[in-house]
């Protein structure tokens, strides 16, 4: 990360609770200021924005976590402020935390110790008590059961590998799983072919997948008509992958047994079997961290270089920060946009030293390095002139 001094202090908001260690990597150069209007970066985790306008500063927003469904993230697209995420920061507490459920939930565990501690304890010979009642919580073991894993992202897959650890049969799905998690998938987890396979074979599904229009109540009266009697569900993805009408039916009906979800609401806490936990999954102070630390460097770094990497919008694009003057680019991927820009910096008597163009879709971010020192009146100028590009939605000269 370089050491740069910013002309101006940039503003930066968080919208939930951030991690002091990930708002440090802010230094002199920034200012946290969660009454800003017009901020120029926002952190935020599960704040949902879709209903904020944003001022004509904000330039970028960091998700410290993997889901953006609480970002609007076209309309930030649009109107050329970049959206990063910090993926598989918080794989590994996500993780940890269904394994834990997956076991607590069938040994009964929720059950017994809210029946254990209800116990009055001035009752004599408690232990006999404790004895005589604990044959309602006889449970079943993992091992032995097999785990349908739906995404095998940076969650899904680790989940995957280590159950197998547990002696559990592990299966499969994901029709987009990326070359890097595929190498780090154990050859023991069996790959589904259909999402159906996967669903007929489970004793216990855990879910992995982004919230998205693909993905949107999944699991519903068709899919749960697949299943093996006594399934358990685990959704520590988004509640609204569920169908929630159809999943209270097959609850009542007991062909979902258990139903574990990070997203309780009102319906969920209405259901026969529902395990509701207040959306822990990421609740760690290392998963914490990692998430600020990622979201904060990654500000940092496109605020102070222009560089982008882990972004969900943008094209993700880097050229090595020397120092010179850089013009950094966001606009329409279309024939000679380059040309035009490249026109632009000449008309100035300016040298390109170097530059970079990635595109995305129906966008592209260019870099172009001056070689020469830009005298100051020239960068308004020149920045006016290169926004005045018919395709351009923002530019800077950094
Ligand atoms: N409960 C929590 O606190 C918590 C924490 C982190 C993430 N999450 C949720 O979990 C999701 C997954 O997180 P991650 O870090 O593993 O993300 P990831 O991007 O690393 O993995 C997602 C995986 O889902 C796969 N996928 C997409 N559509 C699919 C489909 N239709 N069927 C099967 N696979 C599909 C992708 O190919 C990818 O491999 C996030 O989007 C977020 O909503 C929740
Ligand atoms: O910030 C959190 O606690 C939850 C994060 C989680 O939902 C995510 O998508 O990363």
């Amino acid at each position: 990360m370089s050491t740069i001094t910013l002309d101006k202090k940039q503003m930066i908001k968080t919208l939930n609770n951030i991690s002091e260690n990930g708002l440090k990597v802010f230094d002199d150069n920034y200012q946290i200021d969660n009454n800003s209007e017009n901020p120029d970066a926002i952190v935020v985790r599960s704040f949902h924005m879709h209903d904020l306008t944003f001022g004509d500063e904000l330039k970028a927003i960091a998700r410290a976590g993997a889901g953006v469904n609480n970002i609007p993230v076209e309309k930030c697209t649009e109107q050329g402020i970049v959206v990063f995420n910090t993926p598989g920061a918080n794989a590994n507490a996500v993780k940890e935390l269904v394994l834990t459920t997956i076991m607590a939930s069938s040994r009964n565990l929720f059950d017994g110790v809210a029946w254990a501690k209800a116990l009055d304890n001035e009752t004599e010979d408690l232990s006999k008590l404790v004895e005589a009642g604990k044959k309602q919580f006889v449970g079943t073991e993992a091992k032995g059961k097999t785990l349908g894993v739906i995404g095998l992202g940076a969650i899904g897959a680790l989940v995957a590998n280590d159950a197998l650890n547990l002696g559990m049969d592990v299966i499969g799905f994901d029709p987009f799983i990326s070359v890097d998690t595929a190498w780090n998938l154990s050859r023991n987890v069996k790959r589904a072919a259909t999402i159906d396979e996967l669903f007929q074979h489970s004793d216990y599904i855990t879910v992995h997948v982004p919230l998205t229009d693909d993905t949107k109540g999944m699991f519903n009266s068709g899919s749960f008509s697949l299943m093996k009697q006594g399934v358990q569900i685990l959704n520590f993805s988004r509640g609204e992958l569920v169908n929630e009408k159809d999943m209270s039916q097959a609850l009542e009906e007991g062909t979902v047994a258990r139903y574990i979800t990070d997203f309780p609401n009102a319906n969920v806490l209405k259901m026969k079997n529902v395990i509701p936990i207040p959306h822990l999954g990421a609740s760690t102070k290392e998963s914490e961290d990692n998430c600020a630390v990622m979201a904060a460097r990654q500000i940092k770094d496109y605020l102070e270089t222009g560089n982008i990497k882990n972004s969900v919008n943008f094209p993700n694009a880097s050229l090595p920060y020397t120092g010179k003057k850089r013009v950094a680019t966001f606009h329409q991927n279309v024939p000679n946009m380059v040309g035009q820009m490249s026109s632009a910096i000449s008309s100035f008597d300016l040298n390109i030293a170097d530059m970079v163009n990635r595109s995305r879709g129906e966008y592209a971010y260019t870099m172009i390095d001056i070689e020469n020192d830009v005298n100051g009146d020239i960068i308004p100028n020149l920045e006016r002139k290169i926004s005045q590009i018919e395709g351009v939605v923002t530019t800077r000269i950094i």
